[in-house]
């Protein structure tokens, strides 16, 4: 696993009495080493907690990405081109066409795979599948707390403090939206990358200061007919910009690879 920030605790949390699973090394960033020890010793003693893939004793069968954008270029590509299959939740990042890019080449070099998780949103294998008969558009609303969108450009734009009703801080298409609140653009990347792609995906950003969830909600029409949903994510008490789905997420991954039936 990468990343012991709020989703890569709750995930060893939650994988401590699945005996399919052993998460053999915890890679952290080298200035948080001491206290990402303390943590991880508390919930896997087993994991060793090292900086970078090199030190891992043994070849991993997969590697959990949950760390954040720098991660991907640091430990995921070059443990694609080793053919380690990874998963990843920081999908954002991928809003970097290039480093997209990358990721597919060092996969197709690797010959292995890399798999982007749904995280916080739901619907994307529906998405995906109506993209084969074409999609004509996908809107997307993301809304959180106004105190979420603290240190993005909303802050200073708006007195997010002082809100008191809900306020639109960004309206355009998803590309735009994951340059400008790249830690807050995983869903927006996400679902392009599932569906219309950066440039035709329409995303609306809203502030809100009396919602206690961070609410996204899609609506995505084509050959297929159309889809509406809404996800009303309870944010993790460590990090409240990130939904307690993700973590379900990346649990479900993980067991998927790991036990006999996968859904
Ligand atoms: N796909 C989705 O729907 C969602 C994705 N995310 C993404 O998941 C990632 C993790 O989120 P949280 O756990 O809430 O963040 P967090 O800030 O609580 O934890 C991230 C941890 O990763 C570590 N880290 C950062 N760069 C690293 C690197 N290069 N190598 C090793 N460790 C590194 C940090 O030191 C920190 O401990 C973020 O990129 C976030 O944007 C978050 C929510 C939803
Ligand atoms: O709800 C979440 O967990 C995160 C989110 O909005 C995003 O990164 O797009």
């Amino acid at each position: 696993m990468i990343g012991s920030g709020a989703i890569g605790l709750s995930v060893l949390s939650l994988l401590k009495n699945d005996s399919d699973v052993s998460i053999d090394s915890v890679i952290v960033a080298p200035d948080t080493l001491d206290q990402a020890r303390e943590q991880v010793a508390a919930i896997a003693p087993k994991a060793q907690v090292v900086t970078g893939l090199a030190e891992v004793a043994q070849r991993p069968d997969l590697l959990v990405e949950c760390a954040g954008h720098g991660a991907l270029r640091a430990h995921v590509l070059p443990a694609l081109e080793q053919g380690i299959p990874c998963v990843v939740v920081s999908i954002g990042a991928l809003s970097d066409v290039e480093l997209a890019r990358q990721l597919e080449d060092a996969a197709k070099r690797g010959k292995t795979q890399v798999q982007l998780l749904s995280g916080a949103i739901g619907g994307i294998d529906a998405l995906a599948a109506a993209k084969i008969g074409g999609l004509d558009s996908v809107v997307y609303t993301g809304r959180k707390p106004a105190l979420a969108w603290k240190d993005t450009p909303a802050d200073g734009q708006f007195k997010l403090e002082a809100l008191t009703e809900p306020t639109v801080i960004f309206e355009g298409p998803a590309g735009e939206a994951a340059r400008l609140f790249p830690k807050n653009a995983n869903v927006a990347a996400t679902l392009s990358l599932a569906g219309l792609g950066l440039d035709r995906t329409q995303v609306r950003l809203i502030a809100d200061p009396s919602s206690k969830e961070n609410v996204h909600h899609v609506e995505a029409s084509g050959a297929f007919g159309s889809f509406e949903i809404t996800m009303r994510g309870k944010p993790l008490a460590a990090n409240p910009k990130t939904s307690a789905l993700t973590v379900y997420s990346v649990v479900r991954a993980i067991g998927n690879q790991a036990h006999a039936v996968a859904i």
